[in-house]
């Protein structure tokens, strides 16, 4: 940023309706900073009727005694030819071109006149247009320009009795949308101003302290920037007022596909289902081009092309914060020195636990619908879902911090009779779009089975693996907490189940019970430590099936039986000596011999 006084010597701008207000203030800061000014006013009223030189004369003059150059220009804006030809024919060039004139002619929709309407339109649409296109060809010639539309709240949040005027004002940011585009490659550059200035059409309706502060004088050094040849923004909208500016910017929700398969047509009852993705702007985004706009279609239709219609995304942020409350939900323990490198943000070996990553995936598939909207007769919510299975596989190299977008999809559903078993699919990729974990969830619903859906997996569902029929080569013990689940719940998983008493009871649990993925952690931080020294990067991929609840305060027993890389595991509670974790396995990068 430089620190040196902005100057305009050299250019010469031209400032429409600068006989008073807003248009008065920028041809003044412009010309005491060097600038060759045209002060532009036809001298009308506020409402456009009658004309008078005076008004353009006398700034003309409060810049000449300031030692500054200006001319008067008093032709309308919609004669934009001759406004422009005023500077060049005075100065020889235009540099600038601030089109700030405008009318208003206050009516509601029933009392507005075709003329009410197209006297406004003309002078601040049509007149802006004139202007720039009489400017344009002096501009790209010289291989510069600065030129600002000036809109309003009115045009962007509508205002009582301004359609005339509102629709001009948001016409203006189209118009600048467009001059922005086509003056690029010339670096001219044309922004949006929206200004609150105090006016008639603010007094009255605005608290006083506020209107006294609207003074036109504390917008023109945001203009006056905006048109300096230092100001790199184009297309921006800057609103600005009471000595305070900030950058509007359109936005963009997620939307929602309107119909299930591309062959499908859309139909207003589908509509209707999924109005509230289409109106949900939690996830919206600010788009630079319509290139993005219409790319963004093409990616829709393409993922309704491979059926992948149903695919949801999130985003999910984590830093060492949350390793940690996640490595302390599933136990780890200062106790344990091994473990410090999971609890200790300033440990050398700080790394995170690598099943803190299935996080990502279940909070995607317990935010959205997915499962409910896989079922025929839906009927999916907390009180009947059951973690059924999990598969974690981790395909790079793991980040202590950062934002995982995560996209996930049904690729499975399964009538097993008691209930149904939807497979979640889903990957989560880095601020570069580097892949780094897959998931997948079985999610059992208890009593949504029995709709004749067939019974056994696809292909794609990453199969169990019966542990050796002999005696486990290892076993570890760890004693949860009674506040087990109070403790894991705060790094996301926020069910009720595992908490609340009278909730367990409506779900068919006399008690709350433990997280299905806190008993992975604990089983999975005993294959770390048993077999690859507690070093997480020798992780690569988990599957286990959660066969049986767990208790908070529970002990559980992890029989470990190696097997090359794979590590077979099967997970008792000691207290009841029932199997909770089956057909599990850890596989590691390398041998566990070799370490
Ligand atoms: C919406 C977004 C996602 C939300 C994610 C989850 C959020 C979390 O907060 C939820 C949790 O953490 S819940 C806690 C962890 N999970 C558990 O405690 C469940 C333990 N498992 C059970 O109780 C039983 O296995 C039980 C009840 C699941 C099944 O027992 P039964 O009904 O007795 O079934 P069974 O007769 O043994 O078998 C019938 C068929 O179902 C298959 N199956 C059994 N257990 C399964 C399981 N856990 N996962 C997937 N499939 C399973 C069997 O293989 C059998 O199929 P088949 O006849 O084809 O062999």
């Amino acid at each position: 940023m430089s620190t040196s006084t902005l100057r305009y010597d050299g250019r010469v701008a031209v400032v429409t309706g600068a006989g008073a207000g807003l248009g008065r203030e920028y041809a003044l800061l412009l010309a005491s900073r060097g600038a060759k000014v045209v002060v532009n006013d036809l001298g009308g009223t506020h409402s456009g009727e009658g004309a008078s030189q005076r008004a353009a004369d006398i700034v003309v003059d409060e810049i000449r005694a300031a030692g500054g150059e200006a001319v008067a220009d008093y032709n309308s804006v919609i004669d934009g030819s001759k406004v422009i030809e005023t500077a060049i024919k005075a100065f020889g060039r235009v540099d600038i071109l601030i089109n700030n004139a405008g009318i208003l002619r206050d009516r509601s929709i029933v009392k507005t006149s075709d003329q009410d309407w197209d006297l406004v339109h003309d002078v601040h649409l049509k007149g802006s247009f004139k202007c720039t296109q009489a400017a344009f060809p002096h501009m790209k010639k010289q291989n510069y320009g600065r030129i600002i539309m000036t809109s309003s709240n009115s045009g962007i949040y509508g205002n009582f009795g301004q359609a005339n005027y509102s629709a001009a004002k948001m016409g203006l940011v189209g118009l600048a949308n467009t001059t922005a585009i086509e003056g690029a490659k010339n670096n001219i550059h044309c922004n949006v101003i929206i200004p609150t200035a105090a006016s008639r059409m603010t007094e009255g309706i605005l608290p006083d302290m506020l209107f006294n502060e609207l003074k036109p004088k504390l917008i023109a050094p945001v203009v006056a920037y905006l048109c300096h040849e230092s100001c790199e923004d184009n297309g921006s909208y800057i609103e600005s007022a009471a000595g305070w500016a900030t950058k509007v910017h359109t936005a963009r929700g997620k939307g929602a596909v309107l119909r299930p398969t591309i062959e499908d047509t859309v139909t207003p009852e589908y509509v209707e289902k999924v109005w509230s993705k289409v109106t949900d702007m939690s996830q919206a985004k600010h788009l630079e081009a319509i290139a993005h706009a219409s790319g963004s279609l093409l990616e829709v239709l393409e993922n309704l092309k491979n059926g992948d219609k149903d695919a949801v995304e999130d985003t999910f942020t984590f830093a060492s914060r949350e390793l940690i409350l996640y490595a302390l939900g599933i136990g780890a323990t200062t106790k344990n020195s091994q473990d410090l490198r999971f609890l200790y943000e300033n440990d050398a070996d700080f790394s995170p636990i690598p099943s803190f990553f299935v996080l990502p995936g279940l909070l995607l598939s317990m935010s959205n619908p997915l499962v409910g909207n896989a079922l025929p007769h839906s009927g999916a919510d907390l009180t009947n879902i059951l973690h059924g299975e999990q598969y974690l596989e981790i395909v790079d190299d793991l980040p202590t911090q950062g934002t995982l977008t995560t996209k996930g999809k049904v690729i499975d559903v399964m009538d097993k009779g008691s209930g149904a078993v939807v497979v979640t699919s889903c990957e989560s990729f880095d601020e570069n779009g580097r892949l780094l974990v897959k998931n997948q969830s079985c999610i059992f619903v208890v009593g949504a089975g029995k709709f004749g859906g067939k019974k056994d997996p696809s292909s794609d569902v990453v199969p169990l693996a019966p542990v050796p029929k002999r005696s486990p080569d290892s076993s570890v013990q760890y004693t949860t907490s009674a506040d087990q689940a109070a403790l894991y719940r705060l790094s996301g998983d926020l069910n009720p189940l595992h908490i609340d008493p009278s909730f367990a009871l409506i779900a068919g649990f006399k008690t709350p019970i433990l997280h299905g993925l806190c008993s992975l952690g604990f089983s999975l931080r005993a294959v770390l430590s048993k077999y690859a020294d507690n070093n997480a990067n020798l992780f690569k991929a988990i599957k286990v099936r959660f066969s049986g609840p767990v208790l908070p305060g529970q002990t559980l027993k992890i029989d470990m039986w190696q097997a090359g890389t794979r590590i077979h595991f099967l997970t008792t509670v000691v207290e009841t000596g029932k199997e909770v974790i089956s057909g599990a396995y850890v596989d590691l990068k390398s041998s566990p011999a070799k370490l």
